[in-house]
């Protein structure tokens, strides 16, 4: 084991991860040309990513598709040795694969699974307590929660085959948490699942990281789950760390400004609304304006002043929108603050 910074659950610096791609051209003589003469190219999955997580912390790891999420849990979880740089998660170093280490996390892979599919749920997890070692009583009391949490009750002795996909992925996480552990990379664990599973592996995760104190990192492309569950967002793009920080202060990222929305108590034409903000919608009694940041309290004001408003809400744009508009954006690595870089 090695020692590691008491305050820190997961500590990384510069972790870099190269991949050798071997390239092949298609057809038998493809083959043979790729045997004779085998030709190398290196992609750079990960660029030199550095940040702590504290022990609790549940942070979203977001990125468009090829960005280095999957790759850096990767690290983390030890599956991958990294090319360069440090990573220590519970003060242990990932690489080694240590069985005290292997017991303190756990990587969830929406897409991929771990469960024997022509078995019952719980024969792989009493595979689980075998490897882990878990003690019997505590197997039962952790089975008894997650039975409870994430309503398993008469789908665990269904073939996992024949289980729906909601189904299998809460069998998935239980068997994942099985050993309770500290630190949990969770890879897209909400993928495919419709909006009620989706809210009940949310919940599940919540729970569990405030019973166990677990830190937990998230990637996912439905930005609720991050939204629901992550204070902190750490943004990678391209291999290389581009934002941490808040999830109000990245909706400041994007160019756009603030919605304000509005409720009237006597009807109000969308003419009348000119000049207020970008009308974004009306229907008389009701209205949503796109206002610029700096603008919002003066403009509220006058809207208060100027007509009789029931109630006024002002909302950040959806990170969604932020995201798509940092990622489309072709200069974004140097536009985007590096955590270093960024405003307190
Ligand atoms: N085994 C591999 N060999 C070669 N290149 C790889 C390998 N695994 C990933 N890559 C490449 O490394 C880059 C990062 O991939 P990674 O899977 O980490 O991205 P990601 O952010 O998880 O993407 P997604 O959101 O699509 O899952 C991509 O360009 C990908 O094509």
């Amino acid at each position: 084991m090695t020692t590691s910074l008491p305050d820190a659950a997961v500590h990384v610096r510069d972790l870099r991860k190269q991949y050798a791609v071997h390239e092949k051209e298609p057809g038998l003589l493809g083959s043979v040309k790729a045997f004779v003469n085998r030709k190398t190219t290196y992609v750079e999955a990960v660029k030199g990513v550095s940040f702590d997580l504290a022990p609790g912390e549940v942070v979203g790891f977001l990125g468009p598709n090829g960005a280095g999420k999957t790759t850096t849990l990767k690290m983390l979880s030890g599956l991958l040795h990294p090319s360069g740089g440090t990573a220590q998660v519970g003060g242990f170093e990932p690489r080694r694969r240590e069985a005290a280490f292997l017991k303190r996390i756990t990587l969830v892979m929406g897409q991929k699974q771990q469960l024997m599919w022509d078995l019952p749920a719980l024969d792989s997890f009493l595979v689980n307590q075998a490897i882990y070692e878990i003690p019997e009583a505590e197997y039962q009391a952790t089975m008894r929660e997650f039975t409870e949490v994430l309503s398993l009750e008469g789908i665990l002795k269904k073939q996992v085959r024949k289980l729906s996909l909601g189904e299998r992925m809460k069998c998935e996480l239980a068997a994942a948490l099985l050993h309770r552990p500290r630190v949990l990379f969770l890879d897209e664990p909400t993928i495919g699942l419709d909006v009620n599973m989706q809210e009940a592996v949310r919940e599940f995760v919540r729970d569990y990281n405030r019973r166990y104190g677990a830190t937990v990192i998230l990637t996912s492309h439905y930005m609720a789950d991050v939204t629901a569950l992550a204070e902190r967002i750490l943004v990678i793009d391209k291999g290389e760390l581009v934002f941490d920080g808040d999830l109000a202060r990245l909706a400041e990222q994007g160019s756009g400004g603030k919605t304000i929305k509005l409720q009237f108590r006597q009807p109000v034409g969308a003419a009348q609304l000119a000049g207020y903000g970008q009308l974004v919608s009306s229907d008389g009694l009701s209205a949503e304006l796109n206002v610029p940041r700096a603008e919002v309290s003066p403009r509220a004001a006058r809207l208060l002043a100027d007509f009789e408003v029931a109630d006024l809400t002002v909302e950040d744009p959806p990170i969604e929108a932020v995201m798509a508009e940092l990622f489309g954006r072709s200069d974004r690595t140097d536009t985007v603050p590096a955590p270093e870089a960024a405003p307190a």
